[in-house]
């Protein structure tokens, strides 16, 4: 398994956070969080159940507002960033469960801007093509996670920001994934992951402290 497509990935390569506070509600799940995400590098956030490993990644993504801090991304501003640069995989995948997973992915990529080719490559890589005339709420949840992780294949962005990526698959496509991130990170992407097992790629792990 392995992707041939070859082009440089587009910059921003880097996420640089300073000085991060952030509250859930009346909580506060850290202060002062500093972290810089280089070209080629993956982090791994790890930390108990509630710690914040999830609201971190959403507030990278500008889903929440820190309370204070700073998130900033090399040579484009955060919006433009956000918009064009991030590839975001959560728990919620955002896909829809009545459509049959051939179209489900041909909206969302087709969304984000991948053509035919990149569309094939992604069924290709993650041997979709006995799924995609299934419903998708008919999928396996290994299954949907293999389908919502096309897009990342589909479409080349430099910042992939995933939540437990790996949980429902089984050790064969944990392997598989791990190649892929691999040659993300080869290509110069980056990878800002949270965690509960170890990501199947060499990874510097931040612990999020808290958590209840
Ligand atoms: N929309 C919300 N409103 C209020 N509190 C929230 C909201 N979303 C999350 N929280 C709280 O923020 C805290 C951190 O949640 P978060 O999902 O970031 O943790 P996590 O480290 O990803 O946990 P897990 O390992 O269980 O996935 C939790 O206590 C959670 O209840």
């Amino acid at each position: 398994m392995g992707i041939e497509r070859g082009s440089q990935l587009d910059r921003p390569r880097m996420i640089s956070i300073s000085g991060l506070s952030l509250s859930r509600g009346e909580r506060v799940l850290f202060r002062d969080l500093s972290l810089t995400l280089a070209s080629g590098e993956a982090v791994a956030l790890t930390g108990a159940n509630g710690a914040g490993k999830t609201s971190l990644l959403r507030a990278v993504a500008g889903f929440i507002r820190p309370d204070a801090g700073n998130i900033s991304f090399a040579d484009v501003e955060a919006d433009e960033a956000r918009a064009k640069h991030i590839h975001w995989l959560g728990h919620l995948d955002g896909l829809k469960g009545a459509r049959p997973a051939r179209d489900e992915l041909a909206f969302q990529a087709e969304w984000l801007g991948a053509g035919h080719d990149g569309i094939a490559a992604a069924i290709d890589v993650l041997a979709l093509e006995p799924l995609l005339d299934l419903e998708v709420r008919k999928l396996s949840a290994g299954q949907r996670r293999r389908l919502a992780f096309a897009r990342l294949i589909a479409v080349q962005r430099p910042i992939w920001l995933l939540d437990e990526p790996l949980s429902p698959l089984d050790a064969r496509w944990r392997e598989a994934l791990g190649v892929l991130m691999q040659a993300h990170l080869d290509r110069g992407g980056a990878i800002l992951a949270a965690v509960h097992d170890p990501l199947p790629v060499a990874a510097r792990a931040l612990d999020i402290g808290g958590g209840r």
